[in-house]
């Protein structure tokens, strides 16, 4: 490493800085780009110049161009910052999920929606908080105080994703807004079920990652190595070991998990099987939002431009398997007419209302089927035009995502087409795959700016809830 390499960083910074400052400015009225401070509420109305800004974000070149600055940004922090200080943002990074989930649990961005860009004081925020919780399910006083949650508060201010405006006195970001549900306080406290119900689903991805996720990842050394699970109260009390097998550790049995999360949770059952429990309904719920947020790993309605959809015929089918509530196949129904869309999913998979009438017309239809059931013929007889697969393989085994494109497969007709929605990660070396080639000084992934793509593939297959059709045999 050399002061060479620190140079060739900041030069790409610079650069693509250059490259944005292009864009934004070349637009018909000149654009500023946007400022972390100004909070942006997709549920808001906005003028023509913040919607083109806020917008700008899907665009291809500038998201290029953020991502290359990211990249060389967490490239440049891994060089220079003293290892010590990388390795306590990083192994400390858990206390930052955990605040991040209470943002959004505690309905914190919409509380301070309404207080507006002055802000307001950790005391009101706190009575707030408890004032949003139903009457029976209100914080003990001596545990949750004004004092520990402007602590919080400002674990999320230093990591900008909140903004302190005078000591104590807190306010929503452009980050912090990304995470608002749209609901009005009032909306909260006299439906607090319903906070996910009709959004984009951003609040929702944050509770399933920060509560369920964050909770299975954090056994996945004492899944890989179960002797590690030694000394460790919880798992010890969660079934770690098979406690009748005998008191001391040395004689206890291990209990044998498919995953991380079955050992988290100390269950046998399928990730999706344990959602459906009926203690579990409120996170099955959340989850079905959750998929809708994960379109924001895509550029604005990517799926409209990955697929000639116009050129299907008139009343062409488009199967979604695996496709929950339907968020992505529901913007090709949106955009096009003409063509049917059937989700496929368990039973219990459930649905909103605002989009009731595409059901009630019936160009959508969800029906039920076992990913591993042979495929149900269409009323028509007729084969599918498309089969949609999104965000489904990476939940399993290599053998079981053959059996189940094996099932589409039969189902094909010569003219079906498979698409597949899921995410490239290449190597973090140079390769054929690579995002950043020839002589760029970023990691050829994109390094931190790409992390999220790794990161969800750690979360969903080993050594996350991974699935298996078939119990894995223990080892002898
Ligand atoms: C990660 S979600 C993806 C949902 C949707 N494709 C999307 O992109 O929003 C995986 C989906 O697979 C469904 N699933 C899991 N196991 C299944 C099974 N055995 N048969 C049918 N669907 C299943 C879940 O209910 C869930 O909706």
């Amino acid at each position: 490493m050399s002061f060479s390499a620190l140079r060739a960083l900041h030069a790409s910074i610079g650069k693509a800085i250059d490259d944005l400052e292009s864009i934004y400015g070349g637009q018909s009225q000149p654009l500023e780009f946007p400022h972390l401070d100004d909070p942006y509420y997709a549920s808001a109305e906005h003028s023509g110049t913040e919607e083109l800004a806020h917008q700008l974000n899907d665009d291809p070149a500038v998201s290029l161009a953020s991502k290359k600055i990211v990249a060389a940004c967490g490239q440049l922090s891994a060089i220079v910052n003293k290892p010590w200080f990388g390795l306590m943002e990083a192994i400390q990074g858990g206390q930052l999920a955990a605040c991040i989930r209470f943002l959004e649990h505690a309905h914190i961005v919409e509380i301070l929606r309404e207080a507006g860009p002055q802000g307001l004081h950790v005391r009101d925020i706190h009575r707030s908080i408890i004032e949003l919780r139903p009457e029976n399910a209100r914080p003990d006083p001596a545990i949750f105080t004004a004092a520990r949650l402007g602590h919080v508060l400002r674990v999320l201010a230093t990591s900008h994703w909140l903004r302190e405006v005078a000591p104590d006195v807190f306010a929503n970001n452009r980050r912090s807004s990304y995470i608002d549900s749209g609901k009005t306080v009032e909306q909260l406290r006299s439906q607090p079920g319903k906070k996910y119900l009709e959004t984009d689903g951003v609040a929702a991805f944050v509770g399933l990652t920060g509560d369920e996720a964050f909770k299975f990842m954090a056994y996945m050394t004492e899944w890989f190595f179960p002797d590690s699970r030694t000394g460790s109260l919880i798992v010890d009390a969660k079934g770690g070991f098979d406690s009748a097998k005998g008191e001391t550790s040395s004689n206890k049995e291990v209990v044998y998990y498919v995953a991380p999360f079955n050992l988290a949770f100390d269950t046998q059952l399928g990730f999706f099987s344990w959602l459906e429990l009926p203690e579990n309904r409120p996170r099955l719920e959340r989850f079905g939002h959750a998929m809708t947020g994960t379109r924001q790993w895509e550029t604005k309605e990517g799926i409209l431009f990955g697929f000639p959809w116009a050129d299907l015929q008139p009343d062409s089918v488009l199967v979604d398997v695996g496709g929950g509530i339907g968020s992505t196949s529901l913007t090709v129904a949106l955009a096009h007419p003409h063509i049917k869309v059937i989700v496929e999913d368990r039973p219990q998979v459930s649905w909103g209302s605002k989009f009731a009438h595409i059901f009630e017309s019936g160009r959508m239809t969800f029906r039920v089927r076992d990913l591993f059931e042979p495929f149900k013929p269409l009323a028509s007889e007729k084969a599918p035009d498309v089969f949609l697969i999104r965000l489904v393989l990476h939940d399993w085994q290599d053998d079981d995502c053959r059996k189940m494109l094996q099932v589409l497969r039969s189902a094909a007709g010569p003219n079906t087409k498979l698409l597949i929605g899921d995410m490239l990660l290449p190597f973090a070396c140079d390769s054929e795959d690579a995002f950043v080639r020839d002589d760029s000084p970023i990691l050829p992934n994109l390094g931190i700016a790409n992390i999220h793509g790794y990161l969800l593939d750690i979360m969903v297959y080993p050594p996350g809830y991974s699935l298996f059709k078939r119990s894995l045999t223990p080892p002898s």
